[in-house]
């Protein structure tokens, strides 16, 4: 029987309303105790969600703005410890997540590729080996021995994108990576992404675009408010996200309407009470 590579149960995490972004040890003890002062004041960006995803698949992850999705790729990651439930990966990841974050400012492109590389447990044959195919993927052959902190945004996202597919690891993370850069700049990162799920990769991927998500994968998962609400194919899932997204749209239409009609009946009642006020007036001159 083949085995899930991502195996989520039961899935969730809090965040105490109002808090910032975090991820180290320190801080989730901190919001754990913040958590055990505050009851009700936790807000559950995902929770109740179960999933498996096994090798070779590739699967796209819809929502809208802020429905949680970022936050189970980081999940998955690891880089975010999740408060209920459980999610395992069989294998190690390669995230084309926040692809300039790693980076140090003050060490240059060759310096950083190199941490960077060792970081994600490259050795340094592997990138010395891969150094060249990197800087020339990322087209900063004149500015790889110049401190990061001078880079544009898109030169670091191109550094980070060029070293991350380079990693041998199974399993890969895309949240938006394609929404940046310039357009030849994307259809190069579209062809590498074919090329590596061709290799059998896995692919989970994050996207606002109905043609990337329908060009990669195959199933999607549509979450809504946190929780898994469509797991099908990936037009499935898109027609969950747009059906919803219609009715959301149709309530907010109503909703205008109710309060344009509900200040049209105020501004006539007004209208109405100063002519009756002119009347009078009029009465008493
Ligand atoms: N570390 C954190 N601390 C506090 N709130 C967080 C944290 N991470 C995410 N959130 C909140 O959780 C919710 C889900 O965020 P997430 O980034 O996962 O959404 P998303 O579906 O990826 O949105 P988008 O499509 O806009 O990228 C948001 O309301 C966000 O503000």
């Amino acid at each position: 029987m083949i085995e899930p590579i991502i195996q989520a149960r039961d899935l969730g995490i809090f965040f105490p309303k109002g808090s910032k972004k975090k991820g180290r040890l320190k801080d989730l003890l901190v919001r754990r105790s913040k958590h055990d002062n505050t009851p009700g004041q936790d807000f559950w960006p995902l929770r109740h969600v179960n999933f498996d995803i096994f090798p070779g698949e590739s699967v796209g992850i819809i929502g809208s703005n802020g429905t949680g999705k970022s936050t189970l790729l980081r999940l998955i990651t690891g880089v975010l410890i999740p408060d209920e439930g459980y999610v395992r990966r069989e294998g190690r990841v390669a995230p084309l997540i926040a692809l300039s974050a790693g980076f140090s400012g003050d060490l240059t492109g060759r310096e950083n590729v190199n941490l960077v590389g060792s970081m994600h447990g490259m050795s340094r044959k592997e990138i010395r080996d891969k150094f060249d195919d990197i800087v020339d993927f990322a087209e900063l052959e004149d500015f790889i021995d110049t401190p990061v902190k001078h880079y544009s945004s898109g030169m670091k996202v191109r550094l980070g994108f060029a070293l991350i597919t380079q990693l041998p690891h199974p399993i890969l993370l895309v949240d938006e990576a394609l929404a940046v850069g310039d357009r030849a700049f994307k259809e190069k990162c579209r062809v590498v992404i074919q090329s590596l799920l061709d290799e059998g990769r896995t692919l989970v991927f994050v996207s606002h675009s109905p043609g990337d998500l329908r060009r990669y994968c195959k199933r999607g998962i549509y979450l809504s408010k946190g929780e898994v609400i469509t797991d099908g194919t990936v037009d499935e899932a898109l027609k969950s996200y747009d059906a919803d997204t219609d009715a959301k749209q149709a309530e907010q239409k109503r909703k205008r309407a109710r309060v344009a009609a509900r200040n049209k009946a105020k501004a006539e009642a007004e209208a109405a009470q100063a002519a009756a006020a002119g009347v009078v007036d009029m009465k008493a001159g």
